[in-house]
C-alpha cells in the first residue's frame, strides 16, 4: 500500500540552524500516526512543512505519491490537508457554528462567498456540513452559543471541527490534548477514537504519551529534528533513545552504553505527570471556569 503522506529526506534550516534533518516519515492511508518528541524537537515545524508554511531546503514531501513541495499553502488545503494549531484561534464574537464554518472558506470561492455569505441561511449545504462536523465533535448542544467563555475543552473541539469542514483526507492535529483537564482529555480521546472517519489519515503531535498510545497505531519519535525511533506506540515509548530524549541520560542509560542490555522494546513506560504538558494555554482557565 502506498503511503498517504511521505516525507523523504526532508531538511530545513533557519539561518545556520538545521531544525529538521534528513527526515523520513510515512503516514499510511487511514492510519493514526503519532509524532512525539521533547520540546523543540521539530514536531510543529514538520506540520508547517506539510501544510506549506515552510518549504524544505532538501528532500521532498509526497501526498498520494505526488510531490507537493511547490504547492502553495491554500492549494494544499484543497488537496485535502487539514490542520489544527497548538494555540486556539477562536473568533470569540462568533458562535460555535460560525467558528466552525470559517473553515469552509477554503473550498468556497470569493464570488460565491460574496453572493452567499457562509453564515447566510441560503448557504444550506454549508450549514448542513457545519452541523455535521459539530455533531461529530460533540458540539451540537453548544452550536448557537458564542465561542467566547465556553470551556477550553469545548474550544479545542471547535478547532478540530473547523479543520474537518476543510474536508481533509489527511488531518494534522497539533497537541489536541494540551491544556485539557482529565475529563476533557478522556472525552476528546473517545471522540477521536470513535467519530473520525476510518478512511481519514491522521497525524498527531502530542506530549501526552498515554493519549498517543491509546489513539495511534504507529508512532514516530523525533529529537533535534531527527527520527530517533518508530513503530508501535509501546515499543517507541519504551525505546531507550526516546526515554533519554525526554528524561535526559540517567545512570541506567549510561550503563546501557557501557554494554548493559537495554530494556525490552515492548516494556511500556508509564508517562509521569511531570513529563506531560499539563498547563493550559493562555486564557484557558477563563474558558474553563465560565462553564
Ligand atoms: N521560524 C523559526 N525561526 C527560527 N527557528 C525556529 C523557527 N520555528 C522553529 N524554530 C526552531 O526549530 C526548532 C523546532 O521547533 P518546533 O516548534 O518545531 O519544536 P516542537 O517539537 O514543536 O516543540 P514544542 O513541543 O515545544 O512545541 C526549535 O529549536 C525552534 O526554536
Amino acid at each position: 500500500m502506498k503511503p498517504k503522506l511521505f516525507l523523504h529526506g526532508v531538511t530545513l534550516a533557519f539561518g545556520g540552524l538545521t531544525v529538521i534533518d534528513s527526515l523520513d516519515i510515512q503516514v499510511m492511508p487511514g492510519s493514526r500516526t503519532g509524532l512525539i518528541g521533547p520540546n523543540g524537537a521539530g514536531k510543529t515545524t514538520v506540520f508547517n512543512l506539510i501544510s506549506g508554511v515552510y518549504r524544505p531546503n532538501a528532500g521532498e514531501i509526497l501526498l498520494d505519491d505526488e510531490a507537493i513541495d511547490a504547492v502553495p499553502l491554500d492549494r494544499r488545503v484543497r488537496l485535502g490537508i487539514g490542520r489544527t494549531f497548538q494555540n486556539l484561534r477562536m473568533m470569540k464574537h462568533l458562535t460555535v457554528l460560525e467558528n466552525i464554518m470559517l473553515g469552509q472558506h477554503t473550498h468556497v470561492g470569493l464570488w460565491q462567498r460574496m453572493l452567499v455569505p457562509l453564515n447566510s441561511p441560503f448557504n444550506r449545504a454549508g450549514l448542513t456540513e457545519t452541523r455535521a462536523a459539530a455533531q461529530l465533535m460533540g458540539l451540537s448542544a453548544h452550536a448557537d452559543l458564542l465561542a467566547d467563555g465556553l470551556p477550553y475543552g469545548v474550544q479545542k473541539r471547535i478547532e478540530i471541527a473547523r479543520a474537518l469542514v476543510t474536508r481533509p483526507r489527511l488531518l494534522l492535529l497539533d497537541e489536541p490534548a494540551a491544556g485539557l483537564n482529565s475529563s476533557e482529555r478522556d472525552e476528546l480521546l473517545s471522540i477521536l477514537l470513535t467519530q473520525l472517519p476510518k478512511e481519514m489519515s491522521v497525524l498527531i503531535v502530542e506530549h501526552d504519551v498515554a493519549f498517543v498510545s491509546s489513539l495511534c497505531d504507529h508512532v514516530v519519535a523525533l529529537n533535534f529534528g531527527r527520527k530517533i525511533a518508530e513503530g508501535r506506540a509501546e515499543a517507541v515509548c519504551s525505546h531507550p533513545a526516546v526515554i533519554e530524549a525526554y528524561l535526559g541520560k540517567d545512570d541506567d542509560a549510561a550503563d546501557a552504553d557501557a554494554g548493559v542490555p537495554a530494556p525490552a522494546l515492548d516494556e511500556t513506560i508509564v508517562p509521569q505527570e511531570s513529563d506531560q504538558k499539563s498547563e493550559r494555554a493562555p486564557g484557558a482557565e477563563r474558558g474553563t471556569h465560565a462553564a
